[in-house]
Order: structure tokens, then sequence, then C-alpha cells
């Protein structure tokens, strides 16, 4: 499939070393603010982006797979002129990541890949999410998510900021999410994992019940040559969101340490 220009928040210098944050499935470009502040107060330049079918992005028809949208951030590179950029992603954000690394090498300075998988199964309960989804709308999804995305604490200390969450999904266009889902229910990429030459750091939440560390950022951590693995405490699958200073210290770490 051809890539679709995906809608995207550029900001910070024009000269800066260029950081692209792609996000999780069932969020848009806001689930990342916690971290454009910090990372523009250090001279990068932070590029956010929907992924297709996802807030203000095209939703082109499906399917998707995971190799479509890496050609929609490099179509973003391109326009943007950027040879080559950080890319930091959360869950799908970092499925993509996980791609560019293994496909496009050459464009990828460093990869941190947050909460997230190389293989993410079991593909029957994606088919039966795609399914609710394009019967009964984004809507019907919404508590569920956010009850990955947040621990159950956070959610009773902030009830302001997961019912956000919970709206952030809710309005994300029915076939662009299930189309997603598609995407993750096909996407194997644990032999993919030793091509991938960027420096990478992966970062788990200790709670995340989609994403946990065993069986998910362990295997990338084997896989990807030279990766460096770190578990958050008190951080499910949003990790960046709900443990923002950490995640951020973690992220500014491995990108200023290169
Ligand atoms: O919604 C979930 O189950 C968690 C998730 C998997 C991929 C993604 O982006 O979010």
């Amino acid at each position: 499939m051809s890539a679709v220009r995906v809608h995207r928040v550029v900001e910070g210098p024009e000269d800066g070393p260029v950081v692209v944050l792609g996000g999780s499935l069932g969020s848009d470009v806001r689930m990342w603010e916690p971290q454009v502040v910090p990372l523009l107060e250090r001279g990068f330049r932070v590029v956010r982006y929907d992924t297709r079918g996802h807030g203000a992005s095209p939703v082109p028809p499906g399917p998707y797979e995971i190799g479509d949208l890496g050609g929609d951030v490099l179509a973003l590179l391109d326009e943007l002129e950027v040879a080559r950029a950080h890319l930091v992603g959360l869950s799908l954000g970092a499925m993509t990541g996980m791609w560019l690394g293994a496909h496009a090498p050459d464009r990828v300075a460093s990869l941190v890949l947050c909460c997230t998988s190389a293989k993410l199964g079991p593909p029957e309960m994606w088919a039966d999410r795609a399914r609710t989804v394009r019967a009964e709308g984004t809507a019907a999804v919404a508590e569920a998510g956010a009850a990955r995305w947040l621990t159950r604490g956070y959610v009773e200390r902030h009830p302001d900021r997961a019912a956000f969450l919970r709206s952030m999904i809710a309005g994300v266009p029915a076939e662009g999410y299930a189309a997603c889902c598609g995407a993750i229910e096909r996407m194997d990429q644990l032999d993919a994992l030793p091509k991938i030459t960027a420096p990478t750091l992966v970062i788990a939440g200790a709670e995340d019940p989609a994403t946990p560390p065993e069986g998910h950022a362990d295997l990338i951590a084997a896989g990807v040559p030279g990766a460096r693995m770190e578990v958050v405490a008190d951080a499910a699958h949003l990790g960046s969101y709900e443990q923002p200073e950490e995640f951020t210290r973690l992220i500014l770490g491995h990108l200023e340490a290169l």
C-alpha cells in the first residue's frame, strides 16, 4: 500500500537532532505531551505523528501491515528532509520503530522501544477486538483500553486523566483502529530483530498487562544486538504517561549518551 501523509506536530529548532515520537494503538499526538517540553529544553526537534487511522491522520481502507506504518514514517522523514532520526515509540509506535530499524537502518539514528512486543498474540484476540470495534465503535473498547494503559492506583488518584485517555481512545476512527488491530494480529518481527543496528533502549512497565517485561521486552532486548532493557515500576502499558519523569529520564539518557 502506498504511504499516507500522516498528521504531524513539529516543534523545536530546525537544526536540532530530530526525535520522532510514535504512539500506541488508540492514541494520538497528545499522549506524548509529558515528553515534549523536556525534549525541547535539550535542543531536540520533536516530531509527533498520528498513526494512519488515528487522530487527524487519514484513514485509508485496510488491511494495514506494520510495514505500511513504517512506510508512512519514511514518507514523513522524506517530506521533512530528515536523513536520520531518533525513533521513540510506544507499543504500536515501537512496533513501527522496530520495522524501520530492520528495514531502513540508514534512516534510524537510535531506537527507544517502550511497552511493546515483536509478536503479540493471540491472533484471535486481535480479530475479536477488530470485529467489536467495527460493529460497536471505539467507545466499546475505551474503558478496557484505559484499564490496560494505567495502573488501578493511578486511575483512582487521577480520575480526570483516566477520563481524558478514555476519550482519546473513543475518538479514534473505528476502521483505523480495527485495521491497526489486523496489522498487530499478523505481525511477527522476532526474526528481524538481529538486523537492527541502531543503538536501542527497551523500556517496559513492570505492571503492563498488555506487553509485560517477561516474554516481550526481554525478547526484544535479547534479539537486538547490544540492546539495553529497563523496567519502570508502577507503570502499566502507557508508561510514558503514567511515569513521565522516569520514562523521560531514560529516553534523554539514551539519546544524550550517543
Ligand atoms: O490495547 C492494547 O491491548 C495494548 C496495545 C497493543 C499494541 C498497542 O499499541 O497497544
